[in-house]
């Protein structure tokens, strides 16, 4: 297997579905299921906060919606639990600033797919040299979802990204709404990265195609 290109990879990252048990209102199966039915492109397990399932009850929660991806073609990455994405064969991982450092995860996972959070020029370089396929650059807009988030820094990064001619694939992440997801797009994006504004919504599947409708601008 060898890793996955730039250009692949970039039509995979247009609308990437992050979800956990604690950002669902029903189950994370039937959310999930309506989502691809909205057209995600892509998945990320997503198990954090403070009532976040554990061990046995998080392996089967992941297994479970790993198959339903399986089912309809949607690759599954896991967010930060690099022993759980190698324990099932995930298409890859994402990781942040403060979890292993790069290198170290690229050699446990191998071609897998390995995204890395960034927020600054210094971060994003030593990631790339490190192997990252993709980045996550946020928190664009203020966001409930994630506690600790760092300061909102809107598109400003992005764009700094690709004036100083950082090609690597990107998706915005941090209160994406479809409202707001074409300027992320504008700004240099690949693709936006959503958690609530799709798992929480009233609609799931039309939520999903109406930020779809956006990305492919
Ligand atoms: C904190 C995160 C930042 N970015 C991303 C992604 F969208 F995948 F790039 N996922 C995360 N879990």
């Amino acid at each position: 297997m060898t890793r996955i290109d730039s250009d692949s990879l970039r039509d995979i990252l247009k609308l990437y579905f992050i979800m956990g048990s604690t950002n669902c209102y029903k189950s994370p199966a039937s959310v999930l299921k309506d989502a691809i039915a909205g057209g995600i492109t892509l998945f990320q397990f997503r198990e954090k906060g403070i009532d976040a399932l554990t061990g046995d009850a998080k392996f089967a929660l992941a297994e479970e919606l790993q198959t339903i991806c399986k089912e309809h073609g949607i690759p599954f990455i896991v967010n930060d639990d690099i022993d759980l994405a190698i324990s099932l064969e995930a298409d890859g991982v994402h990781i942040g600033q403060e979890d292993a450092p790069v290198d170290e995860v690229r050699k446990r996972i191998g071609d897998k797919i390995l995204g890395v959070s960034v927020h600054t020029m210094e971060e994003a370089l030593t990631a790339m040299e490190a192997g990252a396929d993709y980045f996550g650059v946020g928190p664009i807009f203020p966001t409930k979802t994630k506690e600790d988030a760092k300061p909102v820094q809107g598109v400003q990064h992005i764009q700094h990204f690709r004036e100083k001619g950082i090609t690597i694939p990107m998706v915005g992440i941090g209160g994406i709404t479809m409202e707001n997801a074409l300027k992320v797009m504008k700004a240099g994006a690949d693709g936006v990265s959503v958690i609530t504004a799709i798992s929480k919504a009233t609609d799931i599947t039309k939520a999903a195609q109406r930020l779809r409708e956006q990305v492919e601008y």
